[in-house]
C-alpha cells in the first residue's frame, strides 16, 4: 500500500538545477562520487550539489560586495573570484552592476529587493548576508529568480549579546548622559541616580542564539530571567534556569525587556500600545533585535506618560533614523547606530563566515547557512546522488512521452523504500524529477531554490508516495515511478492501465536503468538517447532495426526487449550513442511490425 507523502507544494523545499559535465565552462560541484549527470543550479544558483557556470573555461565569478567586509573574508573570495567592493551604492547603481555578478555580498544596510534581482536578468546566483537578519533581503523573489540566499548565523551572536548588556547596563546607570554631562563640565551627581539591576526581572523575548547568550550573562549579574518564544524548547531554557512565559506574563511582569526575535510579519510592531498598556510601570525596553518590531510611536507615548522610563534602542524601523527623530533624541532613550554585530572580532568571523558560504555557493557545494533552500546533510546527498540522476532522467523521459490532453499538470512520483518517510528525504530527487520535467519543455533553469516555486507557477502538482518495502536495503530506494496523469502519449504503450503515463526506474551498479514503461518491463540503461519501440512480437525485429541504426553509423549501446506474451506484442528499448538521422528513424518508424516508436533523449 502507498502511503501518501505531503504535496510538493505545501514542503518549503526549494530546488536544484543539474547540467551535463560536458560543457568545461562549468565546475562540476557535485560530489566526485555523482555519476554523469551533475546537478547545476539555475541561473547558476547551485545548490546542494550542483554545478556553476563561470562564464568561460578561465574566467572567474564576479562577487559585488556593497558593504564593509573583513578583510580575511575579502582574501578568501580573491581567491576565487573577481571582487568588486563598492560601498554606498545608490539603488540605481546597484541595480546597475548587478547584471554583472554572480554573487552579492551585504549587511543590513542594503536593500536587496525585487527590482535587484529583476536587474540581474538571471545572472546573479547567490546573495550573502554577512549577520543574521535578512529581513533587507526579498527572499520571495530570490527564490522565483533561483538565486540561492546565505548568511552568516552565528558569528555575531556574542557580539550583539555583549551589546544588549552593555545597553542595559549602561542605561540603568545613565551612563551616556552623565558622560555627556562631564564633557560639557558638569559634576551632576544627584541627577544620574541609577536602577540596579540584581534581583529585577528581565524578560527576553526571543529566546534563540543572541537572547540566550543574553540571558546567561543577565544571570551573571544577578538578575531574574523568564523568557516568552514560542517556538523555544522549555528543556534548553530550564537548563540555563530560564522560565518560559507568555508573552502577556512577560511583558506584565518585567522590569526590563529585551528584544531578540527577527523581523517578520507576526513580530512586526509586536511591542505597540496595547502591549504597552500592559507592561508595569516604570518598565525598560532595550531593543537590538529589529526597529520594526517596536511601533515607535507607541514607544516615544509610552516614555511620555511614564510607563517606560528608559529605552536602549539599537535598531530603528529606519536606518539611519530622521535627525530629527522623536524616539533617538528623547532624553529618556539612549541610541547607537546599529552597533550590536560590530566588534572587530564579530566582523572578522562574520567575513569569513560569509565568504565560505558564498564561494561554496559558486563551487555548488552544500550550502550550510542556505535561507531559501532546503539544507540536505552531505551523506545524504553522496546517499542519493545515483539516485538524484535517475531522478532527473525520469523526468526528462516522461515529459517527453507527453504529447496531449491536459499537458502536465499532475504528478505522482511513487518512491518504493524499506526507508520510513522520516529516513527518506525526497527533496532532491522531486526537485530533480521537477527539472526533468520542466527544463524540456521550457526555457526555465531549475535548481534546488526554484524547483517548487516553478512547478507551482507553472500549475503542476507533485505529489509523492510510498510503496513501504520489508527489510533494510542498503540501496534508500528501490524504484522510482513517475506518472503523469490526464496526459496522451506519443507512445500510447506508455500509459498504464490508470491512464497515467507511467515510467519506472531503478539504479544498477551506479547507473540509472529504465525498467518499466507503462505495464511493460524493460532494462535499459539510461545514457545517452533511447529509441522505444512497440512491435509485434516475432523473430528478426532486433536485427532490422539494429541493420538500419548500423547502415546510419549510429552506435547501438544496447536492447532490451519486454514482452507482454509470446509472438503478442514487445516493446524494445534501444539505446543509441548518436541521434539517428530522420530518415533512419523514418526507416524503423515504418517497418511493418512497428506499431509505435518514439526517439527520446535522456
Ligand atoms: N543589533 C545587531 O547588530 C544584531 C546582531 C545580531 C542579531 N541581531 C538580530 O537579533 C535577532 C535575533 O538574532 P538570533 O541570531 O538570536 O536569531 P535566532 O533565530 O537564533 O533567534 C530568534 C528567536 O526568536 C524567536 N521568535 C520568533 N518569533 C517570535 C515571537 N513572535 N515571539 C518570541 N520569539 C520569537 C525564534 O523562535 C528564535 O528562537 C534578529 O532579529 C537579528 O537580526 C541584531
Ligand atoms: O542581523 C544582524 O546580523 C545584525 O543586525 C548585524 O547587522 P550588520 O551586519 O548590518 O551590522
Amino acid at each position: 500500500m502507498a502511503a501518501t507523502l505531503a504535496p510538493a507544494d505545501r514542503l518549503a523545499a526549494p530546488s536544484l538545477r543539474i547540467h551535463h559535465p560536458s560543457s568545461l565552462s562549468r565546475r562540476l560541484l557535485v560530489p566526485s562520487r555523482l555519476p554523469a549527470t551533475s546537478l547545476f543550479p539555475h541561473r547558476r544558483p547551485r545548490v546542494v550539489a550542483m554545478a556553476v557556470e563561470t562564464g568561460g573555461a578561465n574566467s572567474k565569478p564576479r562577487v559585488l560586495v556593497a558593504e564593509k567586509l573583513g578583510e580575511a573574508g575579502l582574501a578568501l573570495l580573491k581567491g576565487l573570484a573577481d571582487v568588486d567592493c563598492s560601498y554606498n551604492l545608490s539603488p540605481e547603481e546597484l541595480r546597475a552592476k548587478i547584471a554583472l555578478c554572480d554573487a552579492l555580498i551585504v549587511r543590513s544596510g542594503t536593500k536587496v529587493g525585487r527590482d535587484v534581482f529583476e536587474s540581474s536578468g538571471g545572472k546573479l546566483r547567490v546573495v550573502g548576508r554577512a549577520g543574521v537578519g535578512i529581513d533587507n533581503v526579498d527572499l520571495a523573489a530570490a527564490t522565483e529568480h533561483g538565486c540561492l540566499v546565505v548568511n552568516a548565523p552565528t558569528a555575531n551572536t556574542v557580539a550583539a549579546a555583549e551589546h544588549g548588556i552593555a545597553l542595559l547596563t549602561a542605561m540603568a546607570r545613565n551612563i551616556a548622559r552623565s558622560d555627556a554631562s562631564m564633557k560639557a563640565g558638569k559634576w551632576e551627581r544627584n541627577k544620574y541616580v541609577g536602577v540596579s539591576l540584581v534581583g529585577k526581572i528581565l524578560a527576553i523575548l526571543g529566546f534563540g542564539k543572541v537572547g540566550s547568550e543574553v540571558a546567561r550573562r543577565a544571570k551573571g549579574l544577578g538578575m531574574h530571567v523568564i523568557a516568552h518564544d514560542p517556538y523555544a524548547a522549555a528543556d534548553r531554557a530550564h537548563a540555563m534556569g530560564v522560565e518560559l512565559v507568555t508573552f502577556d506574563e512577560a511583558i506584565a511582569s518585567a522590569d526590563f525587556i529585551s528584544l531578540h526575535m527577527p523581523l517578520t510579519p507576526s513580530t512586526s510592531k509586536i511591542l505597540n500600545y496595547e502591549a504597552f498598556a500592559k507592561m508595569k510601570k516604570g518598565v525598560r525596553v532595550i531593543n537590538v533585535a529589529r526597529g520594526g518590531v517596536i511601533d515607535e510611536e507607541a514607544l516615544v507615548k509610552a516614555l511620555d506618560s511614564g510607563v517606560v522610563a528608559q529605552a536602549a534602542l539599537d535598531v530603528f524601523t529606519k536606518e539611519p533614523p530622521s535627525a530629527d527623530s522623536k524616539l533617538v533624541l528623547h532624553e529618556k532613550v539612549i541610541a547607537t547606530p546599529h552597533l550590536g554585530a560590530s566588534t572587530v572580532e564579530a566582523q572578522e568571523e562574520v567575513a569569513i563566515e560569509i565568504a565560505e558560504a558564498v564561494i561554496g555557493a559558486l563551487k555548488g557545494e552544500l550550502a550550510a547557512t542556505a535561507v531559501n533552500a532546503p539544507m540536505v546533510p552531505p551523506e545524504v546527498l553522496t546517499e542519493l546522488a545515483p539516485f538524484v540522476v535517475l531522478a532527473e532522467k525520469l523526468g526528462r523521459l516522461a515529459v517527453q512521452l507527453v504529447a496531449g490532453g491536459s499537458g502536465v499538470k499532475s504528478v505522482k512520483v511513487t518512491y518504493a523504500s524499506a526507508r520510513t518517510s522520516v529516513d527518506l528525504d525526497t527533496r532532491l530527487l522531486r526537485a530533480m524529477i521537477t527539472k526533468g520535467l520542466i527544463e524540456p519543455i521550457s526555457d526555465v533553469h531549475i535548481n534546488l531554490v526554484n524547483a517548487d516555486y516553478t512547478a507551482k507557477k507553472r500549475g503542476i502538482r507533485i505529489t509523492e508516495e510510498r510503496i513501504p518495502l520489508d527489510g533494510s536495503p542498503e540501496d534508500p530506494i528501490e524504484s522510482i515511478q513517475v506518472h503523469i496523469a490526464n496526459a496522451e502519449s506519443k507512445f500510447p504503450t506508455a500509459v498504464s492501465g490508470l491512464g497515467e503515463i507511467t515510467v519506472e526506474g531503478r539504479v544498477k551498479d551506479g547507473i540509472p536503468h529504465l525498467t518499466k514503461i507503462g505495464s511493460f518491463q524493460v532494462d535499459a540503461s539510461m545514457e545517452g538517447s533511447l529509441i522505444l519501440c512497440r512491435q509485434v512480437d516475432q523473430p528478426g525485429m532486433i536485427g532490422t532495426v539494429g541493420s538500419i541504426l548500423g547502415e546510419q553509423n549510429v552506435n547501438v549501446s544496447y536492447m532490451s526487449v519486454g514482452r507482454i506474451a509470446p509472438r503478442k506484442h514487445a516493446v524494445m528499448a534501444i539505446g543509441v550513442d548518436d541521434e539517428p538521422t530522420k530518415a533512419a528513424l523514418k526507416k524503423i518508424g515504418d517497418i511493418p511490425a512497428v506499431e509505435e516508436f518514439v526517439f527520446l533523449k535522456l
